[in-house]
C-alpha cells in the first residue's frame, strides 16, 4: 500500500454507469476502457455496476457465469475471464477497482458475486450478494433471483490507501443491517454495484443511499448500468455519491456515464462531531452483531 499511500484524506472516486449490452467481450472491453479513462482522469478508486458483464435478469445467469477464485492475491491462469480482465486493468491503472458484480457459478450454485482489486491487480476478496432480489409488484414488474441465485453468507470490507471500504450489491441497500455493521467494522465508504429499475428506482434507489449515509454518517455511493429501454430489464441509471451529512454530492441522470466525486474523509469526523449520534448507540438496549469472520 505504502506505494501509493496519499498525505492528503482526499481522493477521486469514479462511477462507471456502464452501457452493458448482450455480448460478454464487449462488455468486458469497454469496461476497461472505461477504467482506463477513469484512471487517467485522476480516480484512485473505480466502481462498476451490477452485472457489468451480462444482461441483468435470472434468464442469463447461467449462460454467462463463470467460476471466482477460491483465493485471494493475484488471480491464477485459471480463473475466469472476467476476472482476468478486472485485475489487468486494475493493475494497468493502479486504482483499486470494485468490479460490480457477475453471475458466479461455484460447485454447481449460482451466485450474484462482486470481486475488489487492489493497484497491483490483487485479488482483495469477494462479495456474493447477501439478499437476494424478489421483487413482485403485480401488473408492473417482477422478478425474484431465489428462483435461480444462492446467497452469499459474508460480508467484505477492505482497506484501501484512504479508508475502509465495504461493499453490498443492489437489493442488500434495502437492509440497513449491513451498512450499520461496515460502519462498525470502521468503514468510511460503502460501494454498491446496483441495478434498481424504473418502477422502483425513482422514490428509493436515492432515498436508500441518502439513509444509508445519513444513519451511519459516512460516504455511500450507487454504481448502476446504463438504461436501455430495448432491454428486458429497465435500470434506472442514475448512479450517485452521497456524502456523510446526506446530501448528494454527485449524480448521473439514465445513460452511460462516468461519474466522479471526491471524497473528503474530514467530512466524516466533522459530522460526527456535529451531531454525535455514531457515539450515542444505546447497546444497552439493542444491538447489531457481526456473525461472519471476514
Ligand atoms: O430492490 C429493488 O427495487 C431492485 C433490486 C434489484 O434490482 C437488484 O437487487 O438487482
Amino acid at each position: 500500500m505504502a506505494a501509493h499511500a496519499e498525505a492528503t484524506s482526499s481522493f477521486k472516486l469514479a462511477l462507471i454507469q456502464l452501457a452493458v449490452g448482450s455480448d460478454k467481450a464487449t462488455n468486458l472491453s469497454r469496461a476497461a476502457e472505461k477504467v482506463r479513462e477513469a484512471a487517467q482522469n485522476g480516480s484512485k478508486i473505480v466502481a462498476l455496476p451490477e452485472c457489468f458483464n451480462s444482461p441483468y435478469g435470472t434468464q442469463y445467469f447461467k449462460d454467462y457465469a463463470e467460476e471466482v477464485p477460491a483465493e485471494t492475491g493475484q488471480p491464477g491462469p485459471g480463473a475466469g475471464e472476467s476476472c482476468k480482465a478486472l485485475s489487468q486493468v486494475a493493475r494497468e491503472c493502479g486504482v483499486f477497482l470494485v468490479g460490480g458484480s457477475i453471475p458466479e457459478v461455484r460447485k454447481g450454485k449460482y451466485y450474484n458475486t462482486s470481486m475488489s482489486f487492489g493497484p497491483d491487480g490483487a485479488l482483495l476478496g469477494v462479495f456474493r450478494k447477501v439478499h437476494l432480489a424478489d421483487v413482485n409488484i403485480p401488473g408492473k414488474l417482477r422478478f425474484r433471483e431465489p428462483d435461480v441465485l444462492s446467497p452469499g453468507n459474508k460480508f467484505l470490507s477492505f482497506d484501501t490507501d484512504w479508508c475502509k471500504v465495504g461493499i453490498g450489491i443492489c437489493y442488500d441497500l434495502r437492509f440497513p443491517e449491513l451498512g450499520s455493521i461496515y460502519g462498525l467494522r470502521g468503514c468510511k465508504l460503502l460501494l454498491y454495484p446496483g441495478a434498481f429499475n424504473t418502477v422502483t428506482g425513482p422514490v428509493h434507489w436515492e432515498l436508500l443511499i441518502r439513509g444509508l449515509a445519513a444513519n451511519n454518517q459516512l460516504f455511500v455511493a450507487g454504481i448502476s448500468s446504463a438504461q436501455d429501454l430495448t432491454a428486458s430489464y429497465h435500470a434506472w441509471g442514475h448512479s450517485m455519491l452521497c456524502n456523510p451529512w446526506g446530501k448528494v454530492v454527485v449524480s448521473a441522470d439514465e445513460k452511460e456515464g462516468i461519474v466522479y466525486g471526491e471524497v473528503d474523509l474530514s467530512e466524516v469526523d466533522r459530522v460526527r462531531s456535529h451531531i454525535p449520534v455514531t457515539a450515542q448507540k444505546r447497546w444497552d438496549l439493542y444491538s447489531i452483531t457481526d456473525k461472519t469472520s471476514t
